[in-house]
């Protein structure tokens, strides 16, 4: 059925420019898709603008017959995948370029006819091609992409933090704060995210409406939100080395609450006082935060880490492998050793065996015949997963998702795989 679509791909533009009528009829598709009944044609232009910035390229799914009479026209896509590329940290400070994957819709009357898959491996294959060793996306439904090799690499959670009397931290201040006029962080954010960026496994560099967003220049609506409010942190040489944007959320919301939009600390002294400074606001008794890392210092600063309810705690960034060997020699491992891997792949891209050397932390893969005794078989959405150093190969072991041939590989696994700090991601697309 996939074959009565034509497949077409082509690049955001802003509003003016050639190609502008086409890029917004795919942003309302997505729209569609996401159930989103509210976006004006202003907020598109927005929207569209900040994509370009992006260089972001958009595919689209166009019926070739006829369209059934008084249906949307065929030049409206029944399916939408958009993608762009941006670094990812792969831990010690290392960088990959990776084809993150975003905005995929599938009209419903046309779902469940292989629209998704044949976007997928098409695009999945031409990155490669194009010699991009990862893919990442962040998922609606937790269902989808393992079938196609994506693996959960992070996990973020939903924060409500009690900052009555009992928040106390066990942190003495080596900097300072200041409120600021959020503008400022249209200049300021991206220099405190690149910071964050270079010192975060699992970080991924951020699109433009990030510090649009942080900024209060473009909300949620496509409007300026004007109930943003802007905190800098500065550090012992007075260099602002961490910002916090929230919003207070009315006094409608019991208990007083002041959520976190975001927050970006470039020092592990900056997280914690930007916290301090955010439990230290007048007649608010909550702050909550629906990205925390689930591995937060904050709860081990805190006297009573009590003061934390966290309960929703879920996947964030899905990794892909495309390419075995670069990958993994792209990476810097803590400890030296030496695992022979037997990588299956569902779409073909990168299966096999192979030899992973460590040696002075530097990798050296070499495949192997098939039929070499493995140390670990395993999926290649199981290799993406533990390949950020965010999830545990003994726990894919003890899942099922790993299996041991030779024993002690997986922790030996755990123990190459591990990453300076705690695997994270602040940036969602
Ligand atoms: C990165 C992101 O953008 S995340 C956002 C994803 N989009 C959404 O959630 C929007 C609403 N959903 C949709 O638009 C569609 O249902 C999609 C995009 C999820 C699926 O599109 P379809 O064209 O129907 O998928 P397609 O027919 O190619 O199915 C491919 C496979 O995925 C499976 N699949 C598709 N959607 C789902 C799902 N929601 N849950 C479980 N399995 C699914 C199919 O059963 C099929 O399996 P198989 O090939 O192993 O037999």
């Amino acid at each position: 059925m996939s074959g009565n679509y034509d497949i077409r791909r082509f690049p955001a533009v802003s509003q003016g420019k050639a190609g502008y009528a086409e890029a917004e009829t795919w942003a309302k598709a997505v729209g569609f898709g996401f159930h989103e009944s509210t976006r004006t044609p202003e907020h598109r232009a927005r929207s569209l603008a900040t994509y370009e910035v992006d260089g972001r390229i958009f595919t689209g799914a166009y019926q070739t017959g006829e369209v059934a009479p008084s249906s949307l026209p065929a030049d409206v896509p029944v399916a939408t995948f958009g993608t762009l590329r941006k670094t990812l940290n792969i831990g010690f400070g290392r960088m990959l370029e990776a084809q993150l994957v975003t905005a995929v819709t599938v009209r419903t009357s046309h779902r469940r006819r292989g629209l998704l898959r044949r976007m997928m491996t098409e695009d999945l294959q031409a990155a490669k091609d194009d010699g991009i060793a990862v893919a990442a996306l962040t998922a609606s439904e937790g269902t989808i992409y393992g079938r196609f090799g994506y693996g959960v690499a992070s996990l973020e959670r939903s924060v409500k933090v009690d900052t009555t009397a009992r928040f106390r931290l066990l942190h003495q201040p080596t900097g300072t704060v200041e409120v600021a006029e959020p503008k400022v962080l249209l200049d300021v954010a991206p220099a405190v995210f690149d910071r964050v960026h270079r010192h975060t496994p699992g970080s991924v560099g951020r699109q433009e409406f990030y510090r649009q967003m942080a900024s209060g220049e473009l909300g949620r609506d496509g409007k300026e939100d004007p109930a943003i409010k802007a905190t800098l942190h500065y550090g012992p040489d007075g260099g602002i080395d961490g910002y916090v944007s929230y919003k207070f959320l009315g006094w409608d919301t019991e208990p007083y609450t002041v959520e976190v939009v975001d927050l970006v600390a470039a020092t592990d002294s900056a997280y914690l006082e930007l916290w301090q400074y955010l439990a230290a606001i007048d007649l608010v008794d909550r702050v909550s935060w629906p990205e925390a890392p689930v591995d937060d210092p904050l709860a081990w600063a805190l006297a009573d880490p009590r003061c934390i309810d966290a309960s929703d705690s879920r996947d964030m960034l899905w990794v892909r492998i495309l390419d075995v060997p670069a990958a993994l020699e792209a990476r810097h491992y803590p400890a030296d050793g030496s695992l022979v891997l037997s990588v299956t792949d569902p779409l073909g891209l990168t299966g096999g065996t192979f030899r992973l050397e460590i040696n002075g932390g530097q990798a050296a893969v070499e495949p192997v015949p098939a039929g070499t005794p493995a140390d670990l078989e395993l999926d290649v959405s199981a290799l993406s997963s533990i390949y950020l150093g965010g999830v545990c190969p003994v726990t894919l072991r003890a899942a099922g998702k790993i299996r041991e041939l030779a024993s002690g590989s997986a922790l030996r696994a755990r123990q190459m795989f591990a990453v300076e700090r705690a695997t994270h991601c602040l940036t969602h697309f």
